[in-house]
């Protein structure tokens, strides 16, 4: 017969069972990460709050190195470690992007970069950033047709929709990649493959922070709200956790104030929106577990049976 435990051994498993659910192991000494570092305190910012690390679960992440407060400025990130449309046109593909007609979009900018810093590879000042960036992702736009065939029915259109969307990005944009033939040795067709397209799509769809709309008169009139957050995007998702987070005018700097509170050694998360899982997933590529925002889809004409 088992033994009924008490209070206190109760609240005791209970701890247990929080802490090494969320215990990470520490990924800061790793070469990327002391390269990324390096990177970031050339350009003015150095992290004393947060450290990278894997969690069970999650996998990586940031955790948190010391208790950090409720209202606590959790990471303020200069602007020069922003990638955003600034970023792109300033750079060599300024000239291009300014002489196309119709104008490229934000997206197409910001993809365009990242293909073509990636394959700059060492030559790129972007190295240390591109270098942490998942090599695949996991959304269903990136899955093969068999396994989004056994995606639930509404999911499953979704997922056909998006990679239809993704394709039509890439053919209407393969005239703008051959006028930046001139930058390359190589044909572009190679570079800008359509494998090199959707890497970049999914890296600015799974990653980017939100801009207040710019706009930009060589970009077309789409919004330009992204930019990629080089270290806070290594932040994860959690639906229970409250994070203000917006670029200061003033500082110059993306800012992120946490909400919640944190113990030492935790991993801290922000909350990328209200997502049920059918979201997450095609989004972000992941599911959540215990998901506050999951929903059951019900197709239409389901109560006829009644
Ligand atoms: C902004 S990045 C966060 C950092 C990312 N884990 C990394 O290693 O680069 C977003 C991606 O992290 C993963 N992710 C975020 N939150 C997650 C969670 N709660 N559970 C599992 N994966 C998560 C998903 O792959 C998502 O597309």
């Amino acid at each position: 017969m088992h033994k009924r435990r008490g209070r206190t051994s109760r609240i005791r498993r209970r701890k247990l069972f929080r802490s090494s659910e969320s215990r990470g192991v520490t990924e800061s000494y790793k070469y990327e990460f002391i390269e990324l570092k390096k990177w970031l305190k050339d350009r003015k910012f150095e992290d004393t709050n947060l450290t990278p690390a894997c969690f069970p679960g999650t996998g990586r992440g940031l955790m948190s190195k010391t208790s950090l407060q409720e209202g606590q400025m959790i990471i303020s990130l200069p602007e020069s470690c922003l990638l955003t449309t600034d970023t792109v046109i300033q750079s060599y593909l300024g000239a291009y992007i300014t002489k196309w007609k119709p104008p490229p979009s934000p997206l197409l900018a910001l993809c365009t970069f990242l293909v073509s810093e990636k394959h700059a590879g060492d030559q790129s000042p972007w190295k240390p950033y591109l270098d942490i960036l998942p090599k695949a992702y996991t959304c269903p736009v990136c899955l093969e047709p068999e396994v989004v065939n056994l995606l639930p029915k509404p999911l499953k259109a979704k997922a056909e929709e998006q990679r239809v969307r993704v394709q039509e990005f890439f053919a209407s944009s393969r005239d703008f990649f051959s006028s930046l033939q001139p930058l390359f040795g190589e044909a572009v067709d190679s570079i800008f493959s359509y494998s090199a397209l959707l890497w970049a799509w999914c890296t600015v769809n799974t990653r980017a922070v939100y801009l207040r709309p710019r706009r930009q008169e060589c970009l077309s009139a789409e919004p330009d709200t992204c930019a990629l957050a080089p270290y806070l995007d290594l932040l994860n998702h959690s639906s229970n956790v409250q994070v203000k987070a917006a670029f200061n005018e003033e500082t110059r700097c993306y800012e992120l104030r946490t909400a919640s509170s944190w113990r030492k050694h935790e991993e801290v998360f922000i909350c990328y929106g209200h997502h049920d899982n059918h979201q997450l997933l095609l989004e972000y590529g992941f599911v959540s577990i215990r998901n506050p925002h999951a929903c059951v889809y019900v197709s239409r004409g389901w109560n006829q049976f009644h």
